[in-house]
């Protein structure tokens, strides 16, 4: 690929013409646009600090005064370049003649900015070109900004057609081709590729579209929370804040869906009878709630309660109900942002509780008639949502937290009367987490003399959905960002016999 691109004007770009440590001769500030630094602080934070993007860049743009419009440019720009670093890192690594991990890393992140802002957004190459070259001499001292200047002129050579191409037929084999080319580490496009299979789908012929779900920004779901504030008492706040109609969700009976902005502005939002809630999660949360049930059906428990999603809903459904919910969190900090989350609702009905979730079977055996377990997981369902999620795990996350999920699952069945209903719910399709855990769970209890049998979930789910779900043939519930526009979520719903 090098040798087929000429550069006549620029030198060949290496990382010998990067930033002079010793000597940054660096550009004024005024010369740099101020969202594109935002986007660049942002992503040093999530490199040098493991920050997570969604929750230090606003502070970053408060900081920053932005406007709306030129903060909405700062959003895209970051969540997108760290969606799709795997894919422009191949791109900058064909421009250049020395391998990658050689590039500063401030001026790598400087290089990812402006891929994105040639590849992916409308912005002029002109002027995608000046404003990286400006922020890299401001960043990274005046001699990157040669080396930068030339990387970008040759990206900008081709467009993001051409570029995928390249990238497939550069790569070894199909995954590395959909990984590069979709931006995901190799051993998740396995992953997911694996959990379509096991849920009988057609994996070779969906992958690249659940992979290109992941890259694109995800809508602002709100849930009404019922007996706080109804769906059309929601849309008007949210039509009076935001001048946007929202659309009604397609998963649940509760859902507002906007295309984006800052739902902190809607009052419902603010004083916890609406919150902001993925569409899958309010339809697991409606299925354990709804799913039949014989006998008395009083004692609620959410095991993973944090941040309290989930709770607020099934709290507001026992309310109606007559029911009392356990919030349990074993995170302090957590178990205090779902007292926030659950503060609407009527005094008693929610006691929120701090404690190690593994416990409750031998702390209080047979005491529930509902649990819901939405386990700690490697979240590979909700990687619009976590731009920077897919380069931080790792598979040896995934067998760590599958030991956790066995455990919670296990000491919730213990915790259930028999004749109680647990939902076992993950933000993952990922195989190890979702169907092998609760194939080995049952087993192991089994032996202990407690009998799961598990409900058609995928029916349920249909009957409580405005729209069917996907997958909504399978007795385990898949849902799938690229069919269901929501996260990937899992959900097993299991009945104690004995
Ligand atoms: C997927 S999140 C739950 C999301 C939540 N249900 C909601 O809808 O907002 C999993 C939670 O489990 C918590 N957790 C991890 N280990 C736990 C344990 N041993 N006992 C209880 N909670 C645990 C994590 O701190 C995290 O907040």
């Amino acid at each position: 690929m090098r040798d087929e691109m000429t550069l006549p004007d620029h030198p060949a770009p290496s990382p010998d013409t990067g930033p002079d440590r010793r000597r940054p001769a660096r550009a004024s500030a005024p010369d740099v646009d101020p969202a594109r630094l935002a986007c660049l602080h942002t992503l040093t934070k999530v490199r040098e600090d493991d920050a997570y993007a969604n929750l230090v860049l606003p502070t970053i743009l408060d900081q920053a005064r932005l406007g709306r419009r030129d903060a909405g440019f700062a959003t895209a720009l970051t969540y997108g370049t760290l969606r799709l670093q795997g894919r422009y890192d191949a791109i900058i690594a064909e421009c250049i003649d020395r391998p990658l991990p050689q590039v500063d890393a401030v001026v790598l992140d400087v290089l990812r900015l402006g891929a994105h802002q040639l590849l992916a957004m409308r912005v002029p190459t002109h002027a995608a070109v000046s404003t990286t070259v400006d922020l890299a001499a401001y960043s990274a001292g005046r001699g990157a900004s040669g080396f930068v200047n030339a990387v970008m002129r040759r990206i900008s050579e081709h467009d993001l057609e051409d570029w995928l191409a390249r990238l497939r037929a550069d790569a070894s084999d199909t995954t590395a081709a959909l990984a590069r080319a979709q931006s995901h580490p190799a051993w998740v496009v396995k992953a997911l590729r694996q959990a379509l299979k096991v849920n009988g789908r057609d994996a070779d012929g969906e992958l690249e579209a659940l992979l290109e779900a992941d890259n694109t920004d995800p809508q602002v779901t709100l849930c009404a929370r019922p007996g706080l504030i109804t769906v059309d008492e929601l849309s008007a706040q949210v039509r009076a804040a935001t001048g946007e109609e929202p659309r009604p969700g397609r998963l649940s009976p509760y859902a507002l869906v906007l295309s984006g902005g800052d739902p902190g502005r809607i009052e419902a939002v603010r004083d916890s009878r609406a919150g902001v809630e993925d569409e899958a999660s309010q339809l697991v949360a409606l299925m354990l709630a709804q799913a039949p049930l014989e006998g008395h059906d009083e004692r609620w428990l959410d095991l993973c309660a944090g941040p309290g999603g989930k709770a607020a809903l099934l709290g507001a459904l026992a309310a109606d109900r007559g029911a009392t919910l356990v919030a349990n969190e074993v995170a302090v900090h957590r178990a205090r942002l779902v007292e926030a989350a659950v503060r609407a609702l009527p005094d008693g009905v929610v006691t929120v509780r701090a404690e190690d979730g593994r416990k409750v079977g031998s702390q209080e055996p047979g005491a529930y008639d509902r649990i819901l377990v939405d386990a700690p997981c490697s979240g590979l369902g909700s990687l619009r949502r976590r731009p920077e999620a897919r380069w931080r795990r790792t598979p040896q996350d995934v067998a760590a937290l599958a030991e956790l999920q066995r455990e919670l699952l296990a000491g919730a069945a213990a915790a259930a009367r028999p004749g109680g209903l647990i939902a076992y719910v993950t933000c993952s399709p990922h195989v190890l987490e979702t169907s092998l855990v609760v194939r080995d769970v049952t087993r192991q209890l089994a032996r202990a003399g407690i009998e799961l049998e598990p409900l058609h979930a995928g029916r349920l789910a249909a009957d409580l959905a405005p729209q069917a779900p996907a997958g909504a043939d399978r007795q385990m519930l898949q849902t799938w960002p690229h069919l269901d526009d929501s996260d990937a979520m899992f959900c097993a719903l299991l009945r104690r016999t004995v």
